[in-house]
């Protein structure tokens, strides 16, 4: 990623006071922001095996996400009538923190994940191209950098994914410029809502500092990199489109630069040593479980044979998926396959433990897993 012209160590000369807890609690009390195009869905993944397997509530929407674009209201969460408080909550919303606080426990604790915004931007670009109006007309972001207010009208169908996303889904205005002043004060306010900002650009780095957070296990949070594009769906990003993309989007260039430093800043209180080492241990037992588990790397869709595994596709762009490895024991299909289960599918099932009679009539058996994720039966034909 040669744009990526960023700060990513702490400055030299400045000096972190090594302040860790050594001991403490599980947390179970959980909201994850889903952002859109962060490797949420991977993140996602994590948190659905983790409440899967303590039996945790999940704060959930009928469909799949919580009325996005509109701003978050709490009476969209199935079952909030019953006053209940969940465990978990992560699906994608636009977010609005008073609405939230109504559903979730009052110790919840809050994180969310950023990733450099030209890769947003690329990635949206190619998922959301029939979706956004501003793109359905061009052929490439080249295109669309060259004039893109020709194509963006504000407020027009979709256009959210195609300015400033993720300071979109944070709940920020995307009309108003703000001063330095009221920038600052946005950063604080964020800073006190979210534990931590992780970075999909360092994805492993994320992944042990969110276990310390929460602290879990090392192997809760191993995880397969879900949602990828094919490499047939990317095309390469010229430095002329890559310094007009950070333009475009500046108020995400200015949210991910301010949490790019804080997420580093927390790196250095846990030790950078500390942090690649485990890093190191994280990239092993991946490397392990995929060898159990994985028959190759990840696929178009279509190569997938047990279509409970293929993940969703939006216009013409591939999503990749896995194939489970073939003679794996019962035991094994089942923990294996809540790895690479898509986001769809696994919350179908999710759905389907916490409501299961009103999930009956709404869940299209030929295509999700219900409970418990079964093995399809030797000698059969799988597709
Ligand atoms: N582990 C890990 N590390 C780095 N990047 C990762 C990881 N997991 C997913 N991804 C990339 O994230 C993109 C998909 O993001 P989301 O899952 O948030 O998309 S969505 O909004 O839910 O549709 C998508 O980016 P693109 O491939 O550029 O489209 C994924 O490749």
């Amino acid at each position: 990623m040669n744009h990526l012209v960023l700060q990513s160590k702490i400055p030299a000369g400045q000096k972190i006071t090594k302040v860790w807890p050594e001991k403490c609690k599980a947390r179970h009390h959980i909201m994850f922001l889903k952002t859109h195009k962060t490797a949420g869905s991977t993140v996602l993944n994590v948190l659905y095996r983790y409440g899967d397997h303590w039996n945790l509530s999940f704060a959930l929407p009928v469909h799949y996400q919580f009325g996005y674009p509109s701003l978050f209201r709490a009476t969209w969460v199935k079952g909030h009538d019953t006053g209940q408080r969940f465990d978990l909550m992560c699906n994608h919303m636009r977010f609005r923190l008073s609405e939230v606080k109504k559903v979730m426990h009052p110790d919840t604790f809050f994180f969310t994940i950023l990733r450099h915004p030209v890769e947003v931007a690329a990635s949206a670009f190619s998922y959301y191209k029939s979706t956004a109006s501003a793109f359905r007309n061009v052929s490439s972001l080249d295109s669309f950098m060259q004039n893109p207010l020709h194509f963006f009208h504000p407020g027009a169908q979709g256009n959210n994914y195609a300015r400033n996303l993720m300071w979109f889904d944070l709940g920020l205005d995307p009309h108003k410029k703000p001063t330095q002043t009221e920038l600052q004060k946005i950063f604080t306010s964020l800073d006190n809502i979210f534990g931590i900002v992780l970075l999909a650009d360092y994805f492993d780095e994320s992944m042990v500092l969110l276990r310390h957070a929460l602290c879990w296990p090392l192997d809760d949070v191993v995880t397969f990199k879900l949602n990828s594009r094919s490499n047939a769906s990317m095309a390469a990003i010229s430095q002329e489109t890559a310094v007009r993309l950070r333009q475009w989007n500046s108020l995400d260039w200015a949210l991910y630069f301010h949490f790019n430093t804080s997420f580093w800043h927390h790196a250095a209180r846990f030790g950078l040593a500390r942090l690649d080492a485990e890093v190191q241990e994280l990239r092993a037992r991946k490397k392990v479980l995929a060898a159990h588990c994985l028959q190759g790397s990840a696929v178009e869709g279509r190569i997938i044979n047990d279509k409970r595994f293929r993940p969703f596709q939006l216009g013409s762009v591939q999503i990749l998926g896995y194939n489970l490895k073939p003679g794996l024991s019962r035991e094994e299909f089942t923990r294996c396959s809540r790895f690479i289960l898509p986001e769809l599918q696994y919350k179908d099932r999710i759905y389907v433990r916490q409501f299961p009679s009103k999930a009956q009539a709404r869940i299209n058996w030929n295509h999700t897993i219900g409970s418990p994720l079964r093995r399809p039966p030797v000698g059969k034909a799988k597709a």
